[in-house]
């Protein structure tokens, strides 16, 4: 018999709205749920948090992932499972080129797959794409929200800092930010059939940049814990929402 929760993240495998905004952090899926009319917790287990609520007439689903890829990625199939079919990731990111400031947003049209787990599922020349109309869709809600955004290939990496290896291949390769668990969320979208993308907050810059020499091992100076972020992050809960009604609607070009 088919148990009734998912096994992992104990999710509900049938009534689970079909449009999601996932995000790493359980307390910001409460921030999100928070902007739902008839906001409810459906289920917390691990770091795994679910919402189920409604923006604008759109029923949605808001999930927390945790931090780090190989985690998220069993959110990932476990929605995709219980019937979900097009995810946002809310996430957050340090920024990697001049001009990207803190609290604006930044859109991923696709990313770089150093996630450290999607690599053991399918060979390392797949690519991490986000879906045209989810890109657009986020695009659009952001303009017509005001908020400043940009545009382009995110690097999703396992390693949070590179402590005693350097990891500046992509340096110089015109990346816009940094994070850890978007690449595993748009391959796991391609193989299963789902439309999905990714905004992120930018919370500083790549934390690379504040490794301390002395230190190697330890995050630095990286503080997402600030005012700039929070109104960031209450932004882009908007725009994320916002967009999935967008695609919801068929309305993201
Ligand atoms: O804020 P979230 O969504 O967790 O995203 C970023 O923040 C965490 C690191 O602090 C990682 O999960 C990274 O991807
Ligand atoms: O994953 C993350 C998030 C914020 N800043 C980074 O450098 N990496």
């Amino acid at each position: 018999m088919t148990q009734e929760l998912s096994p992992i993240a104990r999710i509900r495998r049938t009534g689970l709205p079909p449009y999601a905004v996932v995000v790493g952090d359980p307390a910001r899926a409460a921030t999100v749920a928070a902007l739902l009319e008839g906001a409810e917790e459906v289920s917390y287990h691990r770091e795994y948090r679910v919402f189920t609520g409604s923006w604008k007439g759109l029923p949605v689903t808001v999930a927390s992932h945790g931090v780090g890829a190989p985690g998220a990625v069993l959110l990932f199939q476990e929605l995709a499972d219980a019937g979900i079919h097009t995810v946002l990731r809310f996430g957050t990111a340090g920024a990697m080129r001049p001009g990207i400031g803190d609290g604006d947003l930044v859109i991923a049209e696709a990313a770089v797959r150093d996630d450290g787990v999607t690599q053991q599922l399918l060979p390392p020349e797949y690519p991490a794409v986000a879906a045209p109309e989810a890109v657009f869709a986020l695009q659009r809600a952001a303009r017509e929200a005001g908020v400043p955004h940009h545009r382009g290939i995110v690097w999703t990496r396992a390693a949070f800092q590179p402590a005693l290896i350097p990891l500046d291949a992509y340096d110089r390769a015109g990346l816009v930010a940094i994070e850890m668990e978007l690449s595993a969320l748009l391959v796991t979208a391609s193989l299963r059939g789902l439309v999905a993308g990714g905004v992120l907050v930018v919370d500083g810059v790549n934390a690379d940049e504040l490794v301390d020499e002395a230190s190697p091992f330890s995050a630095g100076a990286y503080d997402p814990h600030r005012e700039v972020v929070a109104r960031g992050v209450e932004r882009g809960a908007v725009v994320s929402l916002e967009a999935l009604r967008l695609l919801a609607e068929g309305q993201a070009g």
